[in-house]
């Protein structure tokens, strides 16, 4: 496998980041940060959810951000969609991509989409349809996939099965996302090395949470594994909501700076992105979880 050259890294902070917040963040802070990560120069952002707010009260602003960026021609803003009330609705909001979110645990998607597996993937069937007869784009999200937080170790057959399932419903993408943030190198690269003999490589996706530290580490065991897209969230922000204990995905400052380190091109603007990450951990009132934010932060402060 080749080791990339070139990554696209799919910013979720203002989704995935900000899901978890237990109080209320005004639509107009959500659509400044999304903002400031568009001039930043992502080229996919995910920037909404439409779910219950019963289940993930935070994302009830969803309709007014996404009515409220400034888009660029060219940037995918994504959405997630359960359901086919979901969907309506993200696609009302002009997402352009879609993501099915599923998991490889069957007690994860019971708690985290009151369903089984099983269940979920007919669900997601008319969800699929529907996005792809409105030229949308169609991303699906496997959770768990390195363990789950209710029933510990997740097989490797489970993951395979979900990915197919997904890749029937024709995902342009699919998410390996480890949850929990349990997974180790060498795990993650005999994953993906399993998983891109299933699903192309350039199509799948890796979205590790850094509960454990070892996000940029599996990162680096995806790349040899030739895994070219990463999803990561500004001053590492967020958690599951149905995950407990589990903390943000892995920042986007630290995996900009491992890639720039790697003379991997991102097209993305490091200082733009620290910038934001301080912008929004200000408001949250507390420290960015970026290492390399927090440096970067302080050398342009005092420079
Ligand atoms: C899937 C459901 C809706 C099932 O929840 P349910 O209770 O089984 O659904 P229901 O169909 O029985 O509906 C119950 C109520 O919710 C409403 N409802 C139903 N659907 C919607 C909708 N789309 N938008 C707005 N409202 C909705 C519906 O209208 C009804 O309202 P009521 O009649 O009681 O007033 C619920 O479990 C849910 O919303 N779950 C979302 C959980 C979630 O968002 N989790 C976080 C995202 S996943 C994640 O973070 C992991 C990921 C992707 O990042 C990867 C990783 O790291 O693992």
């Amino acid at each position: 496998m080749t080791f990339p050259t070139k990554v696209k890294i799919v910013e979720v902070g203002p989704r995935d980041g900000l899901q978890n917040e237990k109080e209320t963040i005004p639509a107009a802070i959500k659509i400044t940060l999304i903002n400031q990560l568009t001039a930043a120069g992502f080229v996919n952002i995910e920037a909404a959810s439409f779910v219950s707010p019963k289940w993930v009260p935070q994302m009830a602003t969803s309709t007014e951000v996404m009515a409220g960026i400034t888009r660029k021609p060219g940037v995918i803003y994504s959405a997630l969609a359960p359901n086919m009330k979901g969907l309506e609705a993200a696609l009302a909001a002009g997402a352009d991509e879609v993501v099915i979110f599923g998991s490889a645990s069957e007690a994860f998607s019971q708690k985290n989409i009151n369903c089984s597996i099983a269940e979920s993937i007919e669900r997601f069937r008319d969800v699929a349809l529907a996005t792809k007869q409105a030229g949308k784009r169609l991303r699906g999200s496997i959770s768990c996939v390195f363990g789950c937080p209710y029933q510990g170790e997740v097989g490797i057959d489970a993951v395979v099965d979900v990915l197919h399932r997904m890749r029937d419903l024709g995902c342009d993408e699919i998410d390996i996302a480890d949850t929990i943030g349990v997974g180790t190198p060498h795990q993650v690269k005999a994953v993906m090395q399993r998983l891109v003999q299933e699903f192309p490589a350039d199509r799948l996706s890796g979205h590790f949470h850094d509960t454990y530290g070892q996000a940029l580490a599996n990162i680096y065991a995806s790349l040899e594994a030739g895994i070219s897209i990463y999803h990561a969230s500004v001053a590492g922000l967020g958690g599951c909501p149905y995950a407990k204990g589990a903390t943000g995905n892995v920042a986007t400052e630290d995996v900009l700076y491992m890639m720039q380190g790697l003379g991997i091109e991102t097209g993305i603007d490091l200082n733009a992105v620290v910038q934001a990450g301080q912008f929004i951990s200000q408001h949250l009132g507390r420290k960015a979880a970026s290492r390399a934010g927090n440096a970067i932060a302080a050398k342009l402060a005092s420079a």
